[in-house]
């Protein structure tokens, strides 16, 4: 997979240098690409931002740049991208959006800032690719760099060989199948006892069919205690489903 970040603040992007993303990168199984919106910029001070038409606070990300940092971007004959844009007013981050952007090759990540990007380039590039306006929560950021961090590490981590076992995929919180609408459990490991507190037996025991249920069950409960909304959306036939699983 091909990901290209466009921002002010490359430097943000640092992270992505280590560990399974890093790693991934040193064996090319992910190919991050960093671009300083700046560099399309032609005054002396660099500028691309302006005040907002209509008034109001802030200020808005002018589209010149944009048009030209994306334009260069995708000039590249690797076919055609998603283009992918951090906003508080976007559609939610999901799981399931993590895994449908992992079946991609190639990600453009335009990451605004102060009041946002004018909404023209959106609508520009809408008409050339597909474009995704996405919101990781709903509280209030500086910029979009921390929200392309979360979703370059939620879909870099789904992509074949980066996480060590396949397996730990198929157990995250939120993952499809049996885990789908779940949060996980507690989990444990040694020592046995730790200042008094006994891992419970059921992990002890060798019975994968018990333990399994035992996950199950505290999965369940701690859904219904932290993200009860989830469970209305469980479909009972998956929870029996589960039952005949473990
Ligand atoms: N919430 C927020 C923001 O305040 C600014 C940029 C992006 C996001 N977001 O993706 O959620």
């Amino acid at each position: 997979m091909r990901i290209d970040i466009v921002s002010i603040f490359p430097e943000y992007f640092a992270p992505l240098d280590v560990s399974l993303i890093g790693k991934a990168r040193e064996r090319g199984t992910l190919d991050v690409r960093l671009h300083q919106l700046r560099d399309w910029t032609h005054d002396i001070h660099r500028t691309v931002d302006d005040t907002p038409y209509g008034g109001g606070p802030g200020m808005v990300m002018k589209p010149d740049p944009w048009g030209e940092a994306l334009d260069s971007v995708l000039a590249s004959d690797e076919g055609t991208p998603r283009l992918i844009v951090p906003t508080p007013s976007g559609r939610p981050f999901t799981q399931e959006v993590a895994l449908r952007l992992s079946e991609e090759p190639w990600l453009v990540f335009a990451c605004g800032r102060y009041e946002g990007i004018d909404s023209r380039v959106m609508a520009e590039y809408g008409e050339r690719l597909p474009v995704d306006e996405v919101s990781i929560g709903d509280y209030v950021l500086a910029g979009g760099e921390v929200a392309v961090l979360v979703m370059v590490e939620a879909v870099g981590r789904l992509l074949p060989g980066v996480l060590g076992n396949v397996r730990s995929v198929a157990d995250d919180s939120f993952a499809p199948g049996a885990m789908a609408n779940l949060l996980e459990g507690p989990v444990y490991t040694k020592p046995p006892v730790w200042r008094g507190r006994e891992v419970p037996e059921i992990l002890l025991s060798g019975h994968h069919g018990r333990i399994a249920r035992w996950r199950r069950d505290e999965a369940l409960r701690r859904t219904s205690a932290n993200r009860p909304e989830l469970l209305a959306d469980l479909d009972p036939d998956t929870l029996d489903k589960r039952d005949r699983e473990v």
